[in-house]
């Protein structure tokens, strides 16, 4: 039988990632979650047919794995409060940005397996990529699980630093955020110049997959893949001058450095050091 797995803290990420390992076949009776609305209970129940809770507590009583889907600002509070119910031979898997292995293990009291996990929503279509760190008790075959768990909604990398956890977070956990603006900006420019909201979305949102993929499936070098687009005297070089024109490297820097930042002021605010 597949572990039993709760998602505490039912929202967007946990969705996501029980809506991903649904497509991908583990079992509905398998994953439970919890939330305090009522309404969101009865919705997650009836549509995803997972069980739902209202109590933390019960839901890691039952629990063989357990993923920690609360905000960042809320996850002390929710650990400390069911830490009573935590077993040695459980599995827990934290999604929230900037909370540390070592805080999660200090609130959880005991000597647990945890890994910190940074995934980002493309999850909820198998499309997910996610980042991997896990703590000194967690072994092996734990290890081998939670990377075949996030396989099932996408792909997944180990990293060893946990430092490096606040750049992982700016390059594929918030990604998805700056391409869904970039796009907004482009179908929105697009109906200016008079086309219609549906044709925009779909030639913009199509030729990003396609470039996306091209990047993945293709071993050119990306900057060989934007140079085959840009002809001499032609079209797309005078849109990619109006991007040098205006720093774009300098545009992304300055937003990558403000999400390292920000998930850096994160780890510090949501520590345990700070108890
Ligand atoms: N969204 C994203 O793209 C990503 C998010 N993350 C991380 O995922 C985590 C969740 O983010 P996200 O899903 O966007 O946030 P949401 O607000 O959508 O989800 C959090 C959920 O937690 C529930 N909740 C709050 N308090 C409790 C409690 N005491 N007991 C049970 N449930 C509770 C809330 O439901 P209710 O109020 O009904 O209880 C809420 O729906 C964050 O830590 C974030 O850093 C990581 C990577 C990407
Ligand atoms: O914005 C956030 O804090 C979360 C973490 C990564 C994506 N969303």
């Amino acid at each position: 039988m597949k572990p039993s797995i709760a998602f505490i803290g039912v929202g967007n990420m946990a969705r996501a990632i029980f809506s991903g390992l649904l497509a991908s076949g583990y079992p509905a009776d398998r994953i439970m979650g919890t939330s305090r609305t009522p309404e969101k209970r009865e919705y997650y129940q009836q549509q995803y047919g997972i069980s739902m809770y209202s109590e933390n507590e019960q839901a890691v009583s039952e629990a063989d794995v357990v993923v920690l889907c609360v905000k960042p600002a809320q996850m002390q509070a929710v650990v400390k409060e069911f830490a009573s119910f935590v077993r040695e031979d459980q599995l827990f898997i934290s999604v929230a940005a900037g909370v540390e292995l070592d805080s999660l293990a200090t609130w959880l009291g005991k000597s647990v397996a945890v890994v910190r996990s940074m995934p980002n929503t493309p999850s909820q279509l198998g499309a997910g990529v996610t980042g991997l760190i896990a703590n000194q008790y967690t072994d092996d075959s734990q290890k081998e699980w939670v990377s075949e768990l996030f396989a099932s909604i996408g792909s997944s990398v180990w990293i060893e630093d946990e430092a490096h956890m606040h750049t992982v977070t700016a390059l594929s956990g918030s990604a998805p955020a700056y391409f869904f603006r970039f796009v907004e900006a482009m179908v929105k420019n697009a109906k200016e110049q008079g086309l219609d909201e549906e044709t925009s979305r779909q030639l913009a949102s199509h030729a990003m997959l396609g470039a996306a993929r091209m990047i993945v499936e293709l071993e050119d070098p990306i900057d060989q893949l934007r140079k085959n687009i840009t002809s001499p005297k032609g079209t797309t070089e005078q849109a990619l001058l109006s991007f040098e024109a205006a720093d774009i490297d300098k545009i992304v820097a300055n937003a990558m450095h403000a999400c390292v930042e920000r998930s850096k002021e994160m780890a510090k605010t949501f520590s345990a050091t700070k108890d």
